[in-house]
This record gives C-alpha cells, structure tokens and sequence, in this order.
C-alpha cells in the first residue's frame, strides 16, 4: 500500500460531513498504487475511494477531477467524485488536496484473455470520443518534456547498455514527435496509465475504469499503445502476444478506426509507451519517497519491452 499520509477517522468523518454523505462506517488503507494515498470508506450512504494527492497541486487537479465527472456523465463507468453543498469536487483532507469518489465493483484482471483486451480496446476507443468535447486543457505531464527532463536524472544510476539505450530511444522519439506524422495525430485528453491494475472487471464484463491521475491532453495513439503494452504482452518477455493485440486493436477499430498516420506510426508510439514508463520506473526506483509499503514497480520489465518493440516492431 502506498499511504504517504496517514489519515484519521475524525478526519474522514468530517469529510463525510461537508459532503453529507452520513456517518462513517470504515476507512481501510488500499494495498496497490504507487502515485496518492488512497483509502476505502464505507459510508452510511455507500462506498467510496478516497485520495489525497501527493505530488499534484491545487491548480493542475480540476482537470482529472473534471474530466472523471465529464466521463461519467457521458456514461463512461469511472469514479464519479463527490461535491460538496457548494459544488466543489476537490476536498482538503490532512493539509493535502484530496477528492472522494464513488468505488467501482469488480476486481482487477491480471490475466487477461482477448475479451478482456477487446473490452478495454472498446472503452478506450468510447472514451476517447466522449472526452472530445471537454474544454479544459492540461497537458499529458508525462509527456516527451518530462522524459528530456528526467533522463538525465536516472542515467547516473543506471548501467553503460542502459543508458545507451535510454539516450538513443530518448533521440529517436524526439525526431518522431518533430515529424509530420507525428503532427497530424489526433490528439485530446487520454488516460495514459490504462493498466491491468486500473480497470475492474466481473468475468469478462468491464466495470470500469480509474486512476486519471496521469491523463492529459496527448495523441490517442499513445494511450493505445500504453494499453497494447501492458494488456497484449507476455509479461515475463515482454513479448507482445498475437490474439490479445489483434482483439484490442479491432474492439478499437469498432468505435474508431485509426487514420494513416496512426496506422504508421504504432511501432514507435509503442516505443514511447514503454521509454515512458521505463524511466517513470527507474525515477520511482533510484529517487524513492517515504511512504508506507510503497513497492516500486520493477525498471527492468520496460526494459525488456522496450527493447521487444524496437527489435520486433507491431503493425496494424
Ligand atoms: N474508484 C475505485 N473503485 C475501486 N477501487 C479503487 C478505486 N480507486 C482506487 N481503487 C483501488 O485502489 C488501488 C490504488 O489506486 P490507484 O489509483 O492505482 O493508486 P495511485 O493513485 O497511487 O496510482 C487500486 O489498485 C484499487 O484497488
Ligand atoms: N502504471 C504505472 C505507474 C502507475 O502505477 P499505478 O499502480 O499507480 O497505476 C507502472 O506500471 O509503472
């Protein structure tokens, strides 16, 4: 469990107040997650999630919260945070901001056949579209900028054929996003962390989705491809896998099917898919924070997948 910050009963009891949402039942630290503190609490009123937010400020949260309410109100099942008499979404709890939204059913699928990458190739592609009309603008702050800045941070820490590697991919996705290609994706608020661990399913039924908490405004084709890496891959090679990659790519095609310019450039926004968490892994590594029973994710499998993608490139 990653629980920077401890919080008390009476201070999830008052939360519960301003949102009157009744008296609280049970507050349960979450085991998983790497990025907030997160919290069960059971209330007189139902089941909620709440987070307080460790590294995102005041200013840059309106846009998940939004977004998560824009979604839901589109019939996108994700957590819908709760308001208080005033209207306001983004809470204080324990000095740092904090939301409360509605628990999702369901459970992780961590072994997932090709209906479930199918089902999550049909949502992505849902909420891509629903999400179109959304007007505020944030962008994906994990984004190529990010990565310029924190490479050099990580290679000290890293080995001579590690390094190499992460300067040169570094190159190649900063020549791709300077082409005209890359300009002519579309683009609008995308997830960008749609892993195995945040989507819940009952069987093969999807029942939703959270943690936007790394969205931005970025290409659709790079949510895609974080997606295709993390659902359609054999984890212990990083090996994509045929059948869940042609199941999620024609549950997406279903609901929007991808231009030319996307079709060309998968093999490299899968690329940047697995640089991106390679080096978000290796930062989280080498630069820990204190929390308690924070388990950092391991470097070393986006690694592998990275170099997967660059020796043998996906096509649609
Ligand atoms: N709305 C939700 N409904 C049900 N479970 C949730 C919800 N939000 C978070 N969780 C649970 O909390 C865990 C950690 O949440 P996550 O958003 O991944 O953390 P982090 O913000 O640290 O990345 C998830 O693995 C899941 O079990
Ligand atoms: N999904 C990312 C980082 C965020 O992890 P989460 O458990 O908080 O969703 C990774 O696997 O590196």
């Amino acid at each position: 469990m990653a629980v920077f910050t401890e919080v008390s009963s009476k201070e999830a009891s008052d939360l519960l107040r301003r949102l009157q949402l009744g008296e609280l039942l049970a507050l349960r630290g979450i085991e998983g997650g790497i990025e907030n503190t997160n919290y069960f609490v059971t209330s007189e009123q139902g089941e909620y999630v709440l987070t307080l937010f460790e590294r995102l400020t005041f200013e840059q949260l309106p846009f998940y919260l939004h977004l998560m309410k824009h979604l839901a109100h589109a019939g996108i099942p994700v957590p819908d945070p709760q308001a208080d008499m005033h209207g306001e979404i983004l809470h204080t709890v324990a000095g740092k901001p904090a939301a409360l939204a509605t628990k999702l059913r369901g459970k992780s699928q961590l072994a997932p056949q090709a209906a479930h990458c199918a089902a999550v190739g049909t949502l992505l592609a849902r909420m891509h579209l629903a999400a179109r009309d959304y007007e505020r603008q944030q962008p994906n702050l994990r984004g190529l900028p990010w990565w310029n800045e924190t490479v050099p941070v990580v290679l000290p820490h890293v080995g001579p054929g590690q390094a190499a590697l992460l300067q040169s991919e570094l190159a190649y996705q900063n020549h791709v996003a300077a082409g005209s290609g890359y300009a002519a994706l579309p683009r609008g608020p995308i997830h960008a962390d749609l892993f195995r661990d945040n989507v819940m399913f009952e069987g093969t039924e999807l029942t939703g989705c959270f943690d936007f908490y790394f969205a931005g405004v970025d290409t659709w084709l790079f949510d895609l491809a974080v997606c295709l890496n993390d659902w359609c891959i054999d984890l212990p090679t990083g090996r994509h896998d045929g059948e869940r990659t042609a199941a999620m790519l024609a549950a997406y095609q279903a609901v929007r099917p991808l231009t030319a310019a996307e079709r060309e450039l998968l093999p490299a926004m899968l690329r940047a898919g697995a640089l991106r968490f390679w080096i978000s892994r290796l930062w989280d590594f080498h630069l820990p924070r204190q929390a308690s029973m924070l388990k950092p994710h391991d470097p070393a499998h986006f690694e592998r997948v990275l170099r997967e993608r660059v020796r043998h490139p996906v096509h649609p």
